[in-house]
Protein backbone atom coordinates (compact mmCIF):
# COMPACT_ATOMS: atom_id res chain seq x y z
CA UNK A 1 0.00 0.00 0.00
CA UNK A 2 1.60 3.31 -1.11
CA UNK A 3 -0.85 6.06 -1.78
CA UNK A 4 -2.67 8.08 0.49
CA UNK A 5 -4.28 5.86 2.05
CA UNK A 6 -1.30 4.00 3.87
CA UNK A 7 -0.21 7.99 5.00
CA UNK A 8 -3.30 8.55 6.27
CA UNK A 9 -3.29 4.92 8.57
CA UNK A 10 0.25 6.06 9.71
CA UNK A 11 -0.97 9.50 10.41
CA UNK A 12 -3.82 7.90 12.80
CA UNK A 13 -1.30 5.14 14.11
CA UNK A 14 1.40 7.94 15.03
CA UNK A 15 -1.69 9.93 16.97
CA UNK A 16 -2.52 6.53 18.75
CA UNK A 17 0.83 6.02 19.99
CA UNK A 18 1.78 9.29 21.19
CA UNK A 19 -1.17 9.74 23.04
CA UNK A 20 -0.87 6.03 24.52
CA UNK A 21 2.75 7.06 25.31
CA UNK A 22 1.52 9.63 27.86
CA UNK A 23 -0.33 6.75 29.53
CA UNK A 24 3.15 4.90 30.14
CA UNK A 25 4.59 8.24 31.86
CA UNK A 26 4.98 8.20 35.53
CA UNK A 27 5.90 4.24 35.95
CA UNK A 28 9.76 4.05 35.35
CA UNK A 29 12.54 7.22 34.63
CA UNK A 30 13.88 4.94 32.22
CA UNK A 31 10.09 4.04 29.82
CA UNK A 32 9.51 7.92 30.61
CA UNK A 33 12.36 8.72 28.58
CA UNK A 34 11.57 6.50 26.15
CA UNK A 35 7.69 7.90 26.06
CA UNK A 36 9.06 11.55 25.57
CA UNK A 37 10.95 9.76 22.67
CA UNK A 38 8.42 8.35 20.77
CA UNK A 39 6.39 11.47 20.99
CA UNK A 40 9.30 14.24 19.57
CA UNK A 41 9.95 11.31 16.86
CA UNK A 42 6.26 11.92 15.51
CA UNK A 43 5.91 15.51 16.06
CA UNK A 44 9.27 15.12 13.29
CA UNK A 45 6.40 13.23 11.12
CA UNK A 46 8.08 9.40 12.22
CA UNK A 47 6.99 6.86 8.85
CA UNK A 48 5.23 3.31 10.11
CA UNK A 49 9.02 1.36 10.03
CA UNK A 50 10.29 4.14 12.27
CA UNK A 51 6.91 4.22 14.81
CA UNK A 52 7.20 0.24 15.06
CA UNK A 53 11.18 0.17 15.46
CA UNK A 54 10.26 2.72 18.33
CA UNK A 55 7.45 0.60 19.54
CA UNK A 56 10.22 -2.86 19.69
CA UNK A 57 12.32 -0.57 21.74
CA UNK A 58 9.83 0.46 24.39
CA UNK A 59 8.13 -3.32 24.47
CA UNK A 60 11.47 -4.27 27.09
CA UNK A 61 11.04 -0.91 29.11
CA UNK A 62 7.06 -1.94 29.61
CA UNK A 63 7.90 -5.57 30.78
CA UNK A 64 10.20 -4.13 33.40
CA UNK A 65 7.74 -1.61 34.60
CA UNK A 66 5.87 -5.27 34.48
CA UNK A 67 7.98 -6.99 36.46
CA UNK A 68 8.39 -3.99 39.31
CA UNK A 69 4.61 -4.35 39.20
CA UNK A 70 4.97 -8.02 40.25
CA UNK A 71 8.17 -7.06 42.69
CA UNK A 72 5.60 -5.18 44.55
CA UNK A 73 2.63 -7.45 44.48
CA UNK A 74 4.65 -9.67 46.11
CA UNK A 75 5.85 -7.43 48.40
CA UNK A 76 2.48 -7.11 49.60
CA UNK A 77 1.96 -10.84 49.39
CA UNK A 78 4.71 -10.95 52.38
CA UNK A 79 3.65 -7.91 54.49
CA UNK A 80 0.21 -9.75 54.49
CA UNK A 81 1.99 -12.97 55.83
CA UNK A 82 4.05 -11.14 58.13
CA UNK A 83 0.96 -9.49 59.61
CA UNK A 84 -0.61 -12.89 60.50
CA UNK A 85 2.59 -14.06 61.65
CA UNK A 86 2.13 -10.84 64.03
CA UNK A 87 -0.98 -12.35 65.48
CA UNK A 88 -0.05 -15.42 65.56
CA UNK A 89 3.88 -14.54 67.29
CA UNK A 90 1.91 -12.70 69.95
CA UNK A 91 -0.46 -15.47 71.06
CA UNK A 92 -3.72 -13.92 69.91
CA UNK A 93 -6.32 -16.98 68.98
CA UNK A 94 -6.69 -16.48 65.67
CA UNK A 95 -10.13 -18.49 64.47
CA UNK A 96 -8.75 -21.02 62.31
CA UNK A 97 -11.63 -21.35 59.59
CA UNK A 98 -11.07 -17.65 59.36
CA UNK A 99 -7.50 -17.40 58.70
CA UNK A 100 -7.47 -20.24 56.30
CA UNK A 101 -10.30 -18.27 54.52
CA UNK A 102 -7.69 -15.18 54.53
CA UNK A 103 -5.32 -16.96 53.14
CA UNK A 104 -6.57 -18.06 49.96
CA UNK A 105 -8.39 -14.74 49.68
CA UNK A 106 -4.54 -13.94 48.96
CA UNK A 107 -3.98 -16.15 47.58
CA UNK A 108 -6.21 -15.49 45.16
CA UNK A 109 -6.00 -11.96 44.90
CA UNK A 110 -2.25 -10.69 45.63
CA UNK A 111 -1.47 -9.82 42.26
CA UNK A 112 -4.21 -7.72 41.55
CA UNK A 113 -3.90 -4.37 43.24
CA UNK A 114 -7.66 -3.58 43.19
CA UNK A 115 -8.06 -6.21 45.52
CA UNK A 116 -5.78 -4.82 48.17
CA UNK A 117 -7.69 -2.67 50.21
CA UNK A 118 -10.51 -5.31 50.46
CA UNK A 119 -7.70 -7.93 51.30
CA UNK A 120 -6.46 -5.35 54.19
CA UNK A 121 -10.26 -5.28 54.82
CA UNK A 122 -10.31 -8.71 55.70
CA UNK A 123 -7.15 -8.65 58.15
CA UNK A 124 -8.76 -5.85 59.85
CA UNK A 125 -11.68 -8.35 60.22
CA UNK A 126 -9.65 -11.32 61.01
CA UNK A 127 -8.08 -8.55 64.58
CA UNK A 128 -11.32 -8.46 65.15
CA UNK A 129 -12.54 -11.40 64.97
CA UNK A 130 -9.85 -12.78 67.39
CA UNK A 131 -10.11 -10.04 70.09
CA UNK A 132 -13.92 -10.83 70.14
CA UNK A 133 -12.93 -14.10 70.66
CA UNK A 134 -10.23 -13.72 73.33
CA UNK A 135 -11.91 -11.38 74.96
CA UNK A 136 -14.28 -14.05 76.09
CA UNK A 137 -11.42 -16.14 77.19
CA UNK A 138 -9.51 -13.62 79.00
CA UNK A 139 -11.82 -10.34 79.56
CA UNK A 140 -9.41 -9.25 81.95
CA UNK A 141 -6.28 -9.11 80.70
CA UNK A 142 -4.14 -6.62 78.70
CA UNK A 143 -5.46 -4.41 77.02
CA UNK A 144 -7.00 -5.09 73.21
CA UNK A 145 -4.77 -4.11 71.04
CA UNK A 146 -1.65 -5.13 73.50
CA UNK A 147 -3.12 -8.75 73.44
CA UNK A 148 -3.21 -8.53 69.86
CA UNK A 149 0.21 -8.96 68.93
CA UNK A 150 0.73 -11.61 71.95
CA UNK A 151 2.46 -14.07 71.68
CA UNK A 152 0.46 -17.48 71.79
CA UNK A 153 3.21 -20.29 72.02
CA UNK A 154 5.15 -20.36 74.75
CA UNK A 155 7.72 -21.99 73.23
CA UNK A 156 8.53 -18.74 70.95
CA UNK A 157 9.70 -15.43 72.44
CA UNK A 158 7.49 -13.50 73.43
CA UNK A 159 8.76 -9.91 73.04
CA UNK A 160 7.21 -6.55 74.87
CA UNK A 161 4.97 -4.65 73.26
CA UNK A 162 7.64 -1.92 72.49
CA UNK A 163 9.20 -4.64 70.19
CA UNK A 164 6.02 -5.22 68.90
CA UNK A 165 4.55 -1.97 67.67
CA UNK A 166 8.30 -1.67 66.45
CA UNK A 167 7.43 -4.65 64.01
CA UNK A 168 4.38 -3.91 63.09
CA UNK A 169 5.23 -0.20 62.06
CA UNK A 170 8.32 -1.67 59.90
CA UNK A 171 5.83 -4.27 58.26
CA UNK A 172 3.26 -1.33 57.20
CA UNK A 173 6.08 1.44 56.41
CA UNK A 174 7.45 -1.26 54.21
CA UNK A 175 3.80 -1.73 52.41
CA UNK A 176 3.29 2.04 52.04
CA UNK A 177 6.89 2.39 50.39
CA UNK A 178 6.00 -0.22 47.91
CA UNK A 179 2.61 1.16 46.81
CA UNK A 180 3.92 2.66 44.11
CA UNK A 181 1.31 5.13 44.21
CA UNK A 182 1.00 8.36 41.87
CA UNK A 183 3.32 11.52 43.13
CA UNK A 184 0.07 12.92 43.88
CA UNK A 185 -0.06 11.24 47.32
CA UNK A 186 3.33 11.29 47.85
CA UNK A 187 2.49 13.62 50.24
CA UNK A 188 -0.53 11.80 52.02
CA UNK A 189 1.91 8.55 52.07
CA UNK A 190 4.54 10.37 54.00
CA UNK A 191 2.19 12.00 56.10
CA UNK A 192 0.87 7.98 57.07
CA UNK A 193 4.84 7.09 57.31
CA UNK A 194 5.19 9.33 60.43
CA UNK A 195 2.06 8.64 62.13
CA UNK A 196 2.94 5.24 61.96
CA UNK A 197 7.07 5.63 62.95
CA UNK A 198 5.23 7.90 65.98
CA UNK A 199 2.81 5.37 67.23
CA UNK A 200 3.37 4.55 70.26
CA UNK A 201 -0.24 2.78 71.08
CA UNK A 202 -1.54 -0.26 69.60
CA UNK A 203 -4.79 0.84 69.93
CA UNK A 204 -4.38 3.34 67.01
CA UNK A 205 -2.99 0.41 64.36
CA UNK A 206 -6.89 -0.15 63.49
CA UNK A 207 -7.33 3.59 62.28
CA UNK A 208 -3.79 3.78 61.40
CA UNK A 209 -4.99 0.79 58.90
CA UNK A 210 -8.01 2.17 57.35
CA UNK A 211 -5.85 4.85 56.48
CA UNK A 212 -3.83 3.01 54.52
CA UNK A 213 -7.05 1.44 53.23
CA UNK A 214 -8.05 4.31 52.08
CA UNK A 215 -5.49 5.61 50.53
CA UNK A 216 -4.85 2.48 48.33
CA UNK A 217 -8.90 3.17 47.48
CA UNK A 218 -8.69 6.86 46.59
CA UNK A 219 -5.83 6.32 44.72
CA UNK A 220 -6.60 3.44 42.41
CA UNK A 221 -10.56 2.42 43.76
CA UNK A 222 -12.28 5.72 42.47
CA UNK A 223 -10.73 5.54 39.02
CA UNK A 224 -11.39 1.91 38.92
CA UNK A 225 -15.10 2.03 37.74
CA UNK A 226 -13.76 4.51 34.98
CA UNK A 227 -10.90 2.51 34.13
CA UNK A 228 -13.06 -0.90 33.59
CA UNK A 229 -14.46 0.77 31.39
CA UNK A 230 -12.09 2.64 29.40
CA UNK A 231 -10.29 -0.33 29.41
CA UNK A 232 -13.71 -2.06 27.68
CA UNK A 233 -14.24 0.12 25.56
CA UNK A 234 -10.68 0.49 24.03
CA UNK A 235 -10.67 -3.15 23.97
CA UNK A 236 -13.69 -3.13 21.60
CA UNK A 237 -11.96 -0.67 19.36
CA UNK A 238 -9.33 -2.13 19.04
CA UNK A 239 -11.03 -5.73 18.01
CA UNK A 240 -12.76 -3.59 16.18
CA UNK A 241 -10.19 -2.36 14.23
CA UNK A 242 -8.85 -5.53 13.74
CA UNK A 243 -11.78 -7.46 12.18
CA UNK A 244 -12.39 -4.56 10.19
CA UNK A 245 -9.07 -5.00 8.44
CA UNK A 246 -9.49 -8.53 8.27
CA UNK A 247 -13.48 -8.38 7.34
CA UNK A 248 -12.21 -5.63 4.49
CA UNK A 249 -9.13 -7.92 3.29
CA UNK A 250 -11.74 -11.14 3.27
CA UNK A 251 -14.59 -9.07 1.04
CA UNK A 252 -12.05 -7.15 -1.15
CA UNK A 253 -13.55 -7.68 -5.02
CA UNK A 254 -10.93 -5.63 -6.55
CA UNK A 255 -7.73 -3.74 -5.41
CA UNK A 256 -8.68 -0.17 -5.54
CA UNK A 257 -11.81 -1.62 -3.41
CA UNK A 258 -9.80 -3.44 -0.66
CA UNK A 259 -7.52 -0.39 -0.64
CA UNK A 260 -10.54 1.97 -0.53
CA UNK A 261 -12.87 0.19 1.89
CA UNK A 262 -9.08 -0.55 4.24
CA UNK A 263 -8.53 2.92 4.18
CA UNK A 264 -11.68 4.33 5.42
CA UNK A 265 -12.25 1.57 8.03
CA UNK A 266 -8.34 1.94 9.29
CA UNK A 267 -9.02 5.96 9.72
CA UNK A 268 -12.47 5.90 11.38
CA UNK A 269 -11.74 2.73 13.85
CA UNK A 270 -8.02 3.82 14.57
CA UNK A 271 -8.89 7.59 15.29
CA UNK A 272 -11.78 6.00 17.82
CA UNK A 273 -9.40 4.36 19.65
CA UNK A 274 -6.73 7.43 19.80
CA UNK A 275 -9.90 9.85 21.07
CA UNK A 276 -10.31 6.61 24.28
CA UNK A 277 -6.88 6.65 24.33
CA UNK A 278 -6.78 10.29 25.01
CA UNK A 279 -9.53 10.28 27.90
CA UNK A 280 -7.82 6.98 29.80
CA UNK A 281 -5.86 6.95 32.81
CA UNK A 282 -2.95 5.24 33.86
CA UNK A 283 -2.59 1.47 34.16
CA UNK A 284 0.01 -0.84 33.01
CA UNK A 285 -2.70 -3.28 31.95
CA UNK A 286 -3.98 -1.23 29.44
CA UNK A 287 -0.36 -0.98 27.82
CA UNK A 288 -0.18 -4.53 27.11
CA UNK A 289 -3.41 -4.83 25.90
CA UNK A 290 -2.84 -1.88 23.47
CA UNK A 291 0.76 -3.40 22.87
CA UNK A 292 -1.38 -6.67 22.06
CA UNK A 293 -3.67 -4.88 19.89
CA UNK A 294 -1.06 -3.17 18.20
CA UNK A 295 0.89 -6.11 16.97
CA UNK A 296 -2.36 -7.19 15.67
CA UNK A 297 -3.14 -4.55 13.56
CA UNK A 298 0.71 -4.90 12.30
CA UNK A 299 0.17 -8.59 11.53
CA UNK A 300 -2.91 -8.11 9.41
CA UNK A 301 -1.22 -5.25 7.77
CA UNK A 302 1.74 -7.22 7.08
CA UNK A 303 -1.00 -9.77 5.79
CA UNK A 304 -2.56 -7.68 4.15
CA UNK A 305 0.17 -6.15 2.62
CA UNK A 306 2.04 -8.95 1.49
CA UNK A 307 -2.10 -10.57 -0.59
CA UNK A 308 -1.60 -7.39 -1.71
CA UNK A 309 1.65 -8.00 -3.18
CA UNK A 310 0.68 -11.24 -4.87
CA UNK A 311 -2.20 -9.82 -6.46
CA UNK A 312 -0.26 -7.37 -7.64
CA UNK A 313 2.35 -10.06 -8.69
CA UNK A 314 -0.74 -12.03 -10.08
CA UNK A 315 -1.79 -9.03 -12.05
CA UNK A 316 1.13 -7.90 -13.47
CA UNK A 317 1.78 -11.65 -14.60
CA UNK A 318 -1.67 -11.88 -16.31
CA UNK A 319 -1.46 -8.82 -17.98
CA UNK A 320 2.13 -9.94 -19.00
CA UNK A 321 0.18 -12.99 -20.45
CA UNK A 322 -2.50 -11.26 -21.46
CA UNK A 323 -0.61 -9.13 -23.93
CA UNK A 324 1.59 -11.62 -25.07
CA UNK A 325 -1.86 -12.82 -25.74
CA UNK A 326 -2.84 -10.00 -27.86
CA UNK A 327 0.52 -9.87 -29.82
CA UNK A 328 -0.27 -13.22 -30.84
CA UNK A 329 -3.97 -12.90 -31.73
CA UNK A 330 -2.70 -9.74 -33.46
CA UNK A 331 0.03 -12.01 -35.46
CA UNK A 332 -2.32 -14.51 -35.91
CA UNK A 333 -5.30 -11.65 -37.12
CA UNK A 334 -2.82 -10.72 -39.18
CA UNK A 335 -1.40 -13.27 -41.26
CA UNK A 336 -4.97 -14.86 -41.56
CA UNK A 337 -5.99 -11.13 -43.50
CA UNK A 338 -3.64 -11.94 -45.24
CA UNK A 339 -4.45 -15.27 -46.32
CA UNK A 340 -7.80 -14.40 -46.48
CA UNK A 341 -6.78 -11.63 -49.15
CA UNK A 342 -4.57 -13.85 -50.94
CA UNK A 343 -7.49 -16.04 -51.29
CA UNK A 344 -9.84 -13.47 -52.24
CA UNK A 345 -7.18 -11.96 -54.77
CA UNK A 346 -7.12 -15.53 -55.69
CA UNK A 347 -10.57 -16.13 -55.97
CA UNK A 348 -10.31 -13.08 -58.21
CA UNK A 349 -7.87 -13.45 -60.76
CA UNK A 350 -7.85 -16.00 -63.26
CA UNK A 351 -5.00 -18.95 -63.06
CA UNK A 352 -4.03 -19.00 -66.61
CA UNK A 353 -3.65 -15.42 -67.84
CA UNK A 354 -3.24 -14.18 -64.38
CA UNK A 355 -5.81 -10.95 -65.28
CA UNK A 356 -8.86 -10.35 -63.12
CA UNK A 357 -11.76 -13.10 -63.62
CA UNK A 358 -15.53 -12.38 -64.25
CA UNK A 359 -16.04 -12.40 -60.52
CA UNK A 360 -13.49 -9.55 -60.50
CA UNK A 361 -15.65 -8.25 -63.69
CA UNK A 362 -18.76 -8.31 -61.66
CA UNK A 363 -17.16 -6.27 -58.35
CA UNK A 364 -15.58 -3.83 -60.93
CA UNK A 365 -18.44 -2.95 -63.47
CA UNK A 366 -21.26 -1.85 -60.83
CA UNK A 367 -19.35 1.08 -58.94
CA UNK A 368 -17.74 1.86 -62.41
CA UNK A 369 -21.42 2.11 -63.95
CA UNK A 370 -22.97 3.96 -60.77
CA UNK A 371 -19.72 6.48 -60.77
CA UNK A 372 -19.88 7.47 -64.84
CA UNK A 373 -23.81 7.68 -64.64
CA UNK A 374 -23.29 10.23 -61.63
CA UNK A 375 -20.88 12.05 -62.97
CA UNK A 376 -21.68 12.01 -66.60
CA UNK A 377 -18.42 10.71 -67.48
CA UNK A 378 -18.09 8.18 -70.83
CA UNK A 379 -18.05 4.35 -70.10
CA UNK A 380 -17.42 2.33 -72.85
CA UNK A 381 -16.89 -1.77 -72.89
CA UNK A 382 -15.40 -4.30 -75.40
CA UNK A 383 -16.62 -7.70 -75.58
CA UNK A 384 -13.87 -9.45 -77.39
CA UNK A 385 -13.67 -13.32 -78.20
CA UNK A 386 -11.06 -15.49 -79.89
CA UNK A 387 -12.57 -16.63 -83.51
CA UNK A 388 -12.73 -20.50 -84.14
CA UNK A 389 -10.60 -20.93 -80.97
CA UNK A 390 -12.00 -24.93 -80.58
CA UNK A 391 -9.97 -24.97 -83.88
CA UNK A 392 -7.03 -24.58 -82.09
CA UNK A 393 -7.44 -27.33 -78.83
CA UNK A 394 -8.93 -29.17 -82.07
CA UNK A 395 -6.23 -28.54 -83.91
CA UNK A 396 -3.18 -28.21 -82.03
CA UNK A 397 -4.32 -29.70 -78.49
CA UNK A 398 -5.43 -28.24 -75.52
CA UNK A 399 -1.88 -26.77 -74.31
CA UNK A 400 -1.38 -24.80 -77.72
CA UNK A 401 -5.34 -23.69 -76.86
CA UNK A 402 -3.75 -22.41 -73.43
CA UNK A 403 -0.98 -21.15 -74.81
CA UNK A 404 -2.98 -19.13 -77.34
CA UNK A 405 -5.49 -17.89 -74.39
CA UNK A 406 -1.92 -16.06 -72.47
CA UNK A 407 -0.83 -14.62 -75.59
CA UNK A 408 -3.82 -12.75 -76.54
CA UNK A 409 -4.14 -10.72 -73.99
CA UNK A 410 -0.38 -10.09 -74.45
CA UNK A 411 -1.34 -8.62 -77.84
CA UNK A 412 -4.40 -6.52 -76.23
CA UNK A 413 -2.46 -4.91 -73.53
CA UNK A 414 -0.20 -3.74 -76.04
CA UNK A 415 -2.83 -0.86 -77.23
CA UNK A 416 -4.74 -0.45 -73.83
CA UNK A 417 -4.48 2.88 -72.04
CA UNK A 418 -3.62 2.67 -68.21
CA UNK A 419 -7.15 3.39 -66.87
CA UNK A 420 -8.40 0.89 -69.28
CA UNK A 421 -9.57 -2.45 -67.41
CA UNK A 422 -8.72 -6.57 -68.97
CA UNK A 423 -10.66 -9.21 -67.46
CA UNK A 424 -10.89 -13.06 -69.09
CA UNK A 425 -14.80 -13.55 -68.38
CA UNK A 426 -14.65 -16.76 -69.37
CA UNK A 427 -13.38 -19.42 -72.08
CA UNK A 428 -11.83 -17.72 -75.36
CA UNK A 429 -13.61 -14.38 -74.00
CA UNK A 430 -12.07 -11.08 -72.69
CA UNK A 431 -13.60 -7.93 -71.37
CA UNK A 432 -12.23 -4.38 -71.95
CA UNK A 433 -13.63 -1.38 -69.65
CA UNK A 434 -12.68 1.57 -70.64
CA UNK A 435 -13.50 4.56 -68.17
CA UNK A 436 -14.03 7.87 -68.75
CA UNK A 437 -14.08 6.59 -72.96
CA UNK A 438 -16.31 7.58 -75.28
CA UNK A 439 -17.94 5.32 -77.72
CA UNK A 440 -15.71 6.83 -80.68
CA UNK A 441 -12.26 6.70 -78.47
CA UNK A 442 -12.85 3.16 -77.43
CA UNK A 443 -13.93 2.28 -80.51
CA UNK A 444 -10.63 3.14 -81.88
CA UNK A 445 -9.12 1.26 -79.44
CA UNK A 446 -10.86 -1.78 -79.92
CA UNK A 447 -10.10 -1.61 -83.45
CA UNK A 448 -6.26 -1.46 -82.67
CA UNK A 449 -6.56 -4.67 -80.30
CA UNK A 450 -8.02 -6.42 -83.22
CA UNK A 451 -5.44 -5.14 -85.40
CA UNK A 452 -2.65 -6.17 -83.02
CA UNK A 453 -4.21 -9.55 -82.24
CA UNK A 454 -4.23 -9.70 -85.89
CA UNK A 455 -0.85 -8.97 -86.99
CA UNK A 456 0.75 -10.99 -83.76
CA UNK A 457 3.66 -14.04 -85.53
CA UNK A 458 1.52 -16.84 -82.67
CA UNK A 459 2.94 -20.28 -83.89
CA UNK A 460 2.55 -23.66 -82.79
CA UNK A 461 5.05 -26.33 -82.55
CA UNK A 462 6.89 -24.36 -84.72
CA UNK A 463 4.15 -23.45 -87.28
CA UNK A 464 2.69 -20.18 -87.74
CA UNK A 465 -0.74 -19.60 -86.49
CA UNK A 466 -3.18 -16.86 -87.41
CA UNK A 467 -5.28 -16.14 -84.55
CA UNK A 468 -8.18 -12.88 -84.69
CA UNK A 469 -10.73 -11.74 -82.83
CA UNK A 470 -14.51 -10.76 -82.71
CA UNK A 471 -15.03 -7.46 -80.74
CA UNK A 472 -18.64 -6.25 -79.89
CA UNK A 473 -18.37 -2.64 -78.27
CA UNK A 474 -21.02 -0.40 -76.29
CA UNK A 475 -21.25 2.81 -74.26
CA UNK A 476 -23.33 3.13 -71.34
CA UNK A 477 -26.45 5.09 -70.96
CA UNK A 478 -29.03 4.96 -68.37
CA UNK A 479 -29.21 1.45 -68.30
CA UNK A 480 -27.96 -1.16 -65.53
CA UNK A 481 -24.76 -3.37 -65.89
CA UNK A 482 -26.35 -6.07 -67.21
CA UNK A 483 -28.40 -4.36 -70.12
CA UNK A 484 -24.93 -2.37 -70.86
CA UNK A 485 -23.30 -5.67 -71.07
CA UNK A 486 -25.63 -7.57 -73.15
CA UNK A 487 -26.04 -4.64 -75.90
CA UNK A 488 -21.91 -5.23 -76.18
CA UNK A 489 -22.60 -8.87 -76.21
CA UNK A 490 -25.11 -8.45 -79.12
CA UNK A 491 -22.85 -6.22 -81.19
CA UNK A 492 -20.03 -9.49 -80.47
CA UNK A 493 -22.49 -11.78 -82.07
CA UNK A 494 -23.23 -9.23 -84.91
CA UNK A 495 -19.03 -9.60 -85.52
CA UNK A 496 -18.86 -13.46 -85.72
CA UNK A 497 -22.01 -13.14 -87.87
CA UNK A 498 -20.97 -11.01 -90.23
CA UNK A 499 -17.64 -12.72 -90.88
CA UNK A 500 -15.84 -12.74 -87.80
CA UNK A 501 -11.94 -10.65 -86.84
CA UNK A 502 -14.42 -7.66 -86.43
CA UNK A 503 -15.45 -4.48 -84.36
CA UNK A 504 -18.82 -4.15 -84.45
CA UNK A 505 -20.18 -0.87 -82.00
CA UNK A 506 -23.48 -0.49 -80.84
CA UNK A 507 -25.04 2.84 -81.93
CA UNK A 508 -27.55 4.09 -79.16
CA UNK A 509 -29.20 6.28 -81.61
CA UNK A 510 -29.79 3.75 -84.66
N1 LIG B 1 -7.42 -24.86 -74.28
C1 LIG B 1 -8.48 -24.33 -73.71
N2 LIG B 1 -9.63 -24.31 -74.34
C2 LIG B 1 -10.71 -23.71 -73.77
C3 LIG B 1 -10.63 -23.11 -72.52
N3 LIG B 1 -11.84 -22.57 -72.22
C4 LIG B 1 -12.65 -22.85 -73.24
N4 LIG B 1 -11.99 -23.53 -74.20
C5 LIG B 1 -12.47 -24.02 -75.43
O1 LIG B 1 -12.87 -22.93 -76.27
C6 LIG B 1 -13.74 -23.45 -77.28
C7 LIG B 1 -14.82 -22.51 -77.61
O2 LIG B 1 -15.46 -22.91 -78.72
P1 LIG B 1 -16.76 -22.29 -79.25
O3 LIG B 1 -17.56 -21.74 -78.15
O4 LIG B 1 -17.43 -23.33 -80.10
O5 LIG B 1 -16.34 -21.13 -80.18
P2 LIG B 1 -15.20 -20.97 -81.28
O6 LIG B 1 -14.66 -22.32 -81.64
O7 LIG B 1 -14.18 -20.04 -80.79
O8 LIG B 1 -15.99 -20.39 -82.44
P3 LIG B 1 -16.51 -18.93 -82.53
O9 LIG B 1 -16.52 -18.35 -81.26
O10 LIG B 1 -17.83 -19.12 -83.12
O11 LIG B 1 -15.55 -18.27 -83.46
C8 LIG B 1 -14.23 -24.80 -76.77
O12 LIG B 1 -13.67 -25.84 -77.51
C9 LIG B 1 -13.69 -24.87 -75.34
O13 LIG B 1 -13.33 -26.17 -74.97
C10 LIG B 1 -9.38 -23.13 -71.84
O14 LIG B 1 -9.18 -22.66 -70.77
N5 LIG B 1 -8.33 -23.74 -72.50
Amino acid sequence: MTDTSQIQLVNALRKAVSRTSLLAEGNDPELDHAVRQIRLQISKGADATAIQAILDNVEPLLLKVDEARLTRAKHFRETLHDLIDILDHHGQQVPQSQKNAFESAIRSHWQSVPHWPSLLKEYLALIEASLAHNAQVETKKAPLIARLFKRAQPAKTKLNNQEVLQQVRHTLIGLLSNLALPSDYDEQISELKNTLAQNKNFNDFPKILDELIALIMIAIGNTQEGLTSYLNELNKQLASINDSIVKSYRSQKSLSESREGLNTSMQKQVQEAANAVQQADDLDSLKALINERMANISDTMAQYRKQMLAQEKMSTQSISLLKSKVTRMEKDTSSLRTSLQEKLAQAMTDALTDLPNRAAYQDTILPLCSNSLANGSPLSLAICDIDFFKQVNDTWGHLAGDKVLRLVPRQIRNVLAASDLLFRYGGEEFVIVFPGTPLSDAQQRAEAIRKEVEKAPFNVNGEPVSITVSIGLAELTQENYETFFSRADKQLYSAKEAGRNKVMVDNPET
